[in-house]
């Protein structure tokens, strides 16, 4: 079932309008769906807790750890809490807000080519699950940061497979030239070193090799490799008990394009690296998060170029809200919020207010003729949405509005411009000085 249907003419978010909504809190403005994003943590969960082949040796189910980069808002950071998920972290905010989400330590990860040291401390100090760590230099500090502190740091070592995959170059993270995790051969050397120290205990191995994948061949000519390493490892005297395999499931923004179904996933899971005695965790993060949620926007106006002839559907919002079309060339989806009552259509450059060219959403995209007050949604803005979100051009951030069948509350306001103002502190040597009083 699809969380943003039409319905009576007009798009609802479960049984919320989003019409009213935008009447309500104003545009351009997030919605969210808490009923998606929990179809889709069970899907996708019980896709894996479902493979015999992906139990533990202890009966535990694999660790659904979501990425809450993706979509790092604390309700729905809590709504998929109260569903079980665990969370994948990328920095001392990330830990901070799942625990305030009521993720439970032992279900957090924490991944990241450059943990400072005071971040390791507050991740070590928390009790995490583990960390993943992606280098020498890492291994080193994180030694010493858990001598310092008299503890011991569960982790995991992440290789780089040498297999990239994923829907753009910038979004590409296991070819052998990115930036994250070590090669095999190093792993195999730091995982030895890792073993000898007191301050460490290696659990295991990980990898992730990109995002918005839509082919299981290169996930699966990553995971076999990293069955290859465990078996290495074990050879090698060295206890392998964790085995963590990443995110990166690609999701449809398209109509036409169909990635596998986290069945497909989980199948080619157990076949590849299944029955290896091992627990696992899953990272996924776009495929949780991005068909939850929409942006919101109102056609300021349509100015269509004399010479060129060109329409620019002018609305209001911008690169600084949704930034993916600018910095990937992603495609997202774009429909009228209410059912519109022609069947006219017209070719439109699709464009924000800021100041930038690459403030240009779509160029010669077909659409219902629209005009100058109608809503438009973008759809699977979900994921990397928001959370990717800046106040560049002096635009207060977004709001952001969750769903719950016929209840929605806004659950990241839309900063006043005093407020934005207030967060700025002039130096002594500037006196305060306002132009205007009000
Ligand atoms: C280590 C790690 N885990 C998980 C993810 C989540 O990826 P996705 O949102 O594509 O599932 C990423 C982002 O690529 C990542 O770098
Ligand atoms: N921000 C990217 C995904 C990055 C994945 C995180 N490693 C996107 O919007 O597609």
């Amino acid at each position: 079932m699809n969380h943003f249907d039409i319905r009576d003419g007009e798009m609802h978010a479960e049984g919320v309008s989003i019409r009213e909504l935008a009447e309500r809190v104003g545009t351009p403005l997030y919605v969210y769906s808490s009923a998606t994003f929990e179809r889709h943590f069970q899907v996708f969960s019980q896709a894996l807790w479902a493979q015999d082949a992906l139990q533990s040796p202890k009966n535990e189910a694999p660790l659904i750890a979501y990425a809450t980069k993706a979509n790092s808002n604390l309700a729905v950071l809590q709504t998929l809490a109260e569903q079980g998920a665990g969370a994948d972290t990328v920095s001392e905010g990330e830990i901070r807000k799942a625990l305030t989400a009521g993720i439970p330590p032992e279900r957090i990860v924490f991944s990241g080519v450059g943990k400072t040291d005071e971040e390791m401390a507050f991740a070590l100090k928390t009790g995490i699950y583990q960390l993943n760590v992606e280098s020498k230099p890492e291994l080193e500090r994180l030694s010493h940061v858990a001598a310092s502190l008299g503890l011991v740091a569960p982790i995991v070592i992440r290789i780089n497979p040498g297999v990239g995959a994923g829907g753009h170059a910038k979004i590409t993270t296991g070819g052998a030239k990115d930036k994250f995790g070590v090669s095999a051969r190093e792993a195999i050397a730091l995982y030895g070193q890792a073993a000898a120290d007191p301050n460490i205990a290696p659990m295991g191995i990980a990898c992730h090799i990109g995002s918005q994948i839509t082919d299981l061949a290169p996930m699966q000519a990553a995971f076999s490799k990293m069955r290859g390493w465990v078996q290495e490892l074990r050879a090698g005297g060295l206890s392998v008990e964790r085995l963590d395999l990443g995110g990166g499931l690609g999701v449809p923004y398209f109509n036409m394009s169909e990635p596998p179904s986290p069945e497909d996933f989980a199948q080619m899971v157990a076949l590849t690296v299944g029955n290896l005695g091992v627990r696992y965790t899953f990272e996924p993060g776009r495929l949780i998060a991005a068909n939850a949620g929409i942006l919101v926007s109102r056609v300021i106006h349509i100015h269509e170029r004399e010479d060129s002839g060109q329409k620019f559907l002018v609305v209001d919002a911008a690169m600084n809200d949704l930034i993916r079309p600018a910095m990937y060339d992603a495609y997202h989806d774009i429909r009228p919020v209410v059912a519109v009552q022609t069947n006219e259509t017209a070719t439109y450059d699709v464009v924000g207010p800021v100041c930038e060219t690459g403030d240009t959403f779509t160029r010669g995209r077909d659409l219902p003729a629209l005009k100058a007050g109608d809503l438009v949604a973008f759809m699977s803005a979900g994921a990397y949405g928001a959370v990717m979100g800046s106040e560049y051009n002096s635009r207060p951030l977004a709001p952001e509005v969750l769903v719950r069948d016929t209840d929605w509350a806004v659950v990241r306001p839309r900063p006043s411009y005093e407020e934005m103002m207030n967060r700025e502190v002039l130096p002594e040597w500037l006196r305060p000085h306002r132009v205007r009083a009000d």
